[in-house]
């Protein structure tokens, strides 16, 4: 045995993991093989994977979908890894409100990133879009915004309901993550942001999330900024992909344009997602950008690329850079061999997409 197989195990990850309901599980599965078998031959580090069975056929069963201390149980792990919450049988407000947002919120994962582009071996659906050309990162503010959660409903009359959804920006949130943007642009070669917004509009929110912006680009005077108005936005993403590269925006302006982000790249299965919080003070959570996709669940097609490019970046937040850098090397050499779900044009099942990059990954490491 040559000295490259003789493992020293660095360090010990304690992972939550909720793998939800839909394709949520069958994704999940399929990351923590993988990240099982990364560790194995890797010998870099060891998971302690808790699994939370908390979903919406438990939810029905029981009546909750955390117990009263599910958070604080959270916060006791190094990270959290997450499938995706939804159900036919359950009104989607009620899910995800009381499962991944209470999440994203209380644990203060106030940025979510959202990084998309083309793999090796599959192809846009834009006609002129090569590999390369599109090659974005979208930071979503994950706090408030739109999803602030504040609002009612009121029968003014009978016959005459009126509902309000509040969207609130202030100025403490708006700073942190046009910040964490900036940082975020500076870090890639074309140090280019930018800023979507609606402030045409919309008049009060919309306008100091611009002003505030602008305020803080001051302080990164080496990155170059744009504005962009959110409906000219997805215009500029369709026509014009390689004009863009950092992109900031609302959570929900962000939540959806890297679905069409993710559309424009290949598929929305492809595409992955880190809950961070910054800070660190606590665990941030990491799962693929789509749901429970109730209408492929179950028949053992969904594409785990999303999920394990996730299960990639969580690895990069904890550390262990180099790993997560095999893993997404691992998931290119399998999209670019072929294997590929049928979302990719391919006829691959979710478990010969897994067990393909496991195999990758061994290769790897034998070397
Ligand atoms: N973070 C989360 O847990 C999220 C939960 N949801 C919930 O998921 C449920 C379904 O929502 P939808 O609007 O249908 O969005 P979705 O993302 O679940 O599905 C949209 C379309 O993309 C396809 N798709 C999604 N992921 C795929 C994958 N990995 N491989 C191949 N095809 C894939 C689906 O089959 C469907 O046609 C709802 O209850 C919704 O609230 C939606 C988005 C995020
Ligand atoms: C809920 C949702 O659609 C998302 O976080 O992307
Ligand atoms: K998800
Ligand atoms: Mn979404």
């Amino acid at each position: 045995m040559s000295p490259s197989h003789i493992h020293h195990v660095e360090s010990y990850f304690k992972v939550g993991v909720i793998a939800g309901d839909g394709i949520g599980t069958e994704i999940t599965e399929s990351a923590i093989q993988v990240l099982q078998k990364l560790a194995d031959v890797s010998g870099s580090f060891v998971w302690e994977f808790t699994h939370y069975d908390w979903s919406s056929d438990k939810y029905l069963e029981r009546g909750w979908y955390m117990p009263e201390d599910g958070l604080e149980q959270l916060k006791r792990h190094d990270a959290i890894y997450f499938g995706a919450v939804g159900s036919p049988k359950v009104p989607d407000h009620i899910s995800l409100w009381n499962l991944i947002l209470p999440i994203r919120k209380t644990l203060t994962q106030y940025i979510n990133l959202r990084p998309t582009r083309i793999l090796p071996g599959t192809s846009s659906p834009l006609k002129s879009c090569q590999i390369g050309d599109l090659d974005w990162v979208f930071v979503r503010e994950n706090s408030e915004g739109e999803y602030a959660g504040h609002g009612g409903i009121t029968e003014v009359a009978p016959g005459n309901a009126i509902g309000t959804e509040l969207a609130i920006f202030s100025q403490a949130a708006c700073e942190r993550v046009f910040r964490f943007a900036f940082d975020t642009a500076r870090s890639r070669p074309r140090k280019k942001l930018t800023m979507v917004t609606k402030s045409n509009a919309q008049r009060y929110g919309m306008v100091l999330w611009d002003k505030i912006f602008w305020e803080i680009a001051k302080e990164y005077p080496d990155v170059e900024t744009d504005k962009m108005l959110v409906d000219a936005m997805t215009v500029r993403m369709t026509l014009h992909p390689k004009s863009l590269d950092t992109i900031v925006a609302t959570n929900l302006h962000a939540d959806i344009l890297t679905d069409l982000a993710a559309a424009l790249s290949g598929s929305i299965g492809i595409a992955p997602s880190s809950n961070l919080d910054p800070t660190r003070r606590n665990p941030s959570m990491f799962e693929p950008i789509h749901g429970s996709a109730p209408d492929i669940a179950g028949k053992g097609v969904a594409n785990p690329i999303g999920a394990l490019w996730s299960a990639a970046e969580m690895l990069r937040w904890l550390g262990a850079g180099r790993e997560a850098d095999e893993l997404v090397k691992s998931i290119e050499t399998v999209t670019e061999a072929g294997v590929r779900t049928r979302d990719l044009g391919g006829v691959a099942t979710t478990k010969e997409v897994t067990d393909t990059v496991c195999k990758e990954l061994e290769n790897i490491y034998k070397n």
